[in-house]
């Protein structure tokens, strides 16, 4: 799915009024409906007191609108106009005049008046700034937003939480409002899915008002969200008469004394996604522990026995999976160093591979093309250095995905890849995962991918997203707490089968009848 930007999305308001001959307000009056029926469809007419906050341009338009249905339907609703400018939109005013009609007059707030009591089991529906937002609310605005967000009532937003830019990082994190759920106009928004803004957006949907799916589908998007059907299209069937060669050679190279574990980790991840042959390289004091614990992988050693010392191998891997548990001593890095100057095959890099990366950045120039790098939060820092906000840290690690010709995958909750100008933001995964050796599975999994001949790119996305997948069907089963690096490995065979699961159907009146 494409994440649009606020600019594309005003674009496709104008097509869509233009081509279809409508007014602005009729698209107001869509988004209002389809807000309304939401609310109906779960509130069924309930008589819970329903706290409506507006702006006065068209988020609080799309407000104004919702409450004339709110009202008509016999809903217990207050509405408030949070006056923070003099420029009231067009499509605002229309809807005011209507809601007027039917005598109800909102409450005009300005900065000195008393805020509302709200009890935590009423409702507040959020139409207070949308995409619109151009600067930070002014002191008595973000009053009302603090206000709003400590009352603990259920806070719906519409399109967008109050206070949140749509294309930029916020400034002040008190000017946003926390919803419980966003029902957001065609397209999710990217910021829903970033570090610093995700936490103000508990759940979302879509809700389709029907602009102009010409120029939707025509638009290339600086980002786009990964989901089941996304990674269908890059998925390799086997074939009947394929054999372990045909599906590739894995090396995975790291570990050191005491970190053994990251490379069984990696290996079997390689393993299980569906490598054809793997084989670990590790010092001396790795060989019994994965021959005893991964009978399927083949092993080499380093001469040394508890540090990597000299990365040279006799076997012609299709990929080089490399990094984790290595350590960054004098003598690793040297052998990191030599290795990457003959290398010849791609590459996986994690890790400790990375911070050596950061360490002597000349030999960034060594990496083949198209090499995918996967460093979680810390590393990436070391490699690009800090930034100020979420859409600062993007914009750098696309000038180094360029400057390098590599595929960057940015792990987090929403991990994105990013290769070029584009970002790829993946839906799966959880909390759970946030435990020691969930990166070295990805690490084996993207390589297992890469070594059945999955383009490097494909390999990322699609790896990021089964790694999540098995880490969710893992969490069923274990809860957050529980859920451990090697439960995520077990997983992915049910995250390949999940692939062509299909969602379950609503049962229709006659099977059930036939049933009983
Ligand atoms: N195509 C779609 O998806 C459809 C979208 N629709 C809805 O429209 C919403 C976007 O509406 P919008 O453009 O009128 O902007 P909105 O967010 O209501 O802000 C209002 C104005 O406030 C101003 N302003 C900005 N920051 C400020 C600040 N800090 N403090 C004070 N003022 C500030 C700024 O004006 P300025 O003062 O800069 O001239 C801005 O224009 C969208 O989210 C969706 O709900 C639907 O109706 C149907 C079709
Ligand atoms: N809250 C979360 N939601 C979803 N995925 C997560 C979350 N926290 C961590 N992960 C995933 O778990 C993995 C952690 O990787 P990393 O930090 O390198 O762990 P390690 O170094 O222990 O192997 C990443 O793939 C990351 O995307
Ligand atoms: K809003």
């Amino acid at each position: 799915m494409k994440l649009y930007s606020a600019k594309q999305i005003y674009k496709a308001d104008q097509i869509s009024i233009k081509k279809e001959e409508i007014g602005s307000n009729e698209l107001m009056e869509r988004a209002a409906l389809q807000l309304f029926n939401w609310m109906h469809l779960r509130m069924q007419g309930a008589p819970v007191k329903i706290h409506l906050f507006c702006g006065i341009g068209n988020n609080g338009g799309d407000g104004i609108a919702l409450a004339r249905h709110l009202v008509d339907h016999g809903y217990n609703l207050e509405v408030y106009v949070i006056n923070y400018s003099e420029k009231r939109s067009k499509d605002f005013l229309i809807n005011l005049d209507r809601l007027k009609d039917r005598k109800i007059w909102p409450h005009f707030m300005n900065s000195d008046d008393e805020l509302p009591a709200i009890g935590r089991e009423d409702i507040i529906v959020d139409g207070i700034f949308g995409i619109g937002l151009n600067r930070t609310p002014d002191d008595w605005v973000i009053k009302v937003i603090q206000h709003l967000n400590n009352s603990q009532a259920f806070i719906l937003s519409i399109d967008i939480p109050s206070g949140l830019f749509t294309d930029q990082g916020p400034e002040n994190f008190d000017a946003i409002i926390k919803s419980n759920y966003v029902l957001s106009f065609q397209t999710p928004k990217l910021v829903f899915f970033l570090p610093e803004t995700g936490g103000f957006i508990e759940q979302w949907e879509v809700l389709d008002i029907g602009l102009d799916p010409e120029y939707l589908m025509q638009t290339e998007t600086e980002y786009e969200l990964i989901g089941k059907n996304e990674v269908l299209t890059l998925y390799k069937p086997r074939e009947k008469f394929g054999h372990k060669g045909t599906y590739g050679h894995s090396l995975i190279v790291g570990g050191s004394y005491g970190k053994i574990g990251s490379v069984c980790l990696s290996s079997k991840a390689a393993l299980c996604a569906g490598s054809g042959l793997v084989t670990s390289y590790v010092p001396r004091i790795g060989y019994t522990i994965l021959q005893t614990a991964l009978p399927e992988i083949m092993v080499l050693t380093d001469l040394e026995e508890k540090e990597l010392t000299e990365i040279k191998f006799d076997i012609e891997p299709s990929v080089v999976g490399i990094g984790m548990g290595m350590g960054t001593s004098d003598v690793s890095i040297k052998a990191f160093a030599s290795f990457l100057e003959q290398n010849k095959f791609p590459l996986v890099i994690d890790a400790d591979a990375l911070n050596i990366l950061s360490k002597k950045k000349e030999l960034l120039k060594e990496l083949p093309e198209k090499t995918i790098l996967t460093p979680h939060p810390k590393e990436l820092e070391r490699l690009i250095g800090s930034w100020k906000d979420d859409f600062e840290k993007l914009k750098k690690v696309k000038e180094f995905s360029k400057k390098y010709n590599c595929i960057v995958v940015v792990k987090g909750a929403h991990t994105i890849v990013v290769y070029n100008d584009k970002g790829y933001v993946n839906t799966t995964g959880n909390p759970g995962m946030a435990t020691a050796g969930t990166g070295d599975v990805l690490t084996g999994v993207i390589t297992g991918l890469l070594a059945q001949g999955y383009p490097a790119l494909d390999a990322s996305i699609f790896g990021v997203y089964l790694h999540g997948r098995s880490g969710d069907i893992a969490v069923e089963s274990t809860g957050f707490q529980s859920l451990t690096a090697s439960n995520v490995i077990d997983n992915l065979a049910n995250a390949y089968l999940d692939l062509f699961k299909l969602p379950e159907q609503p049962v229709t009146e006659e099977e059930n009848q036939s049933n009983q």
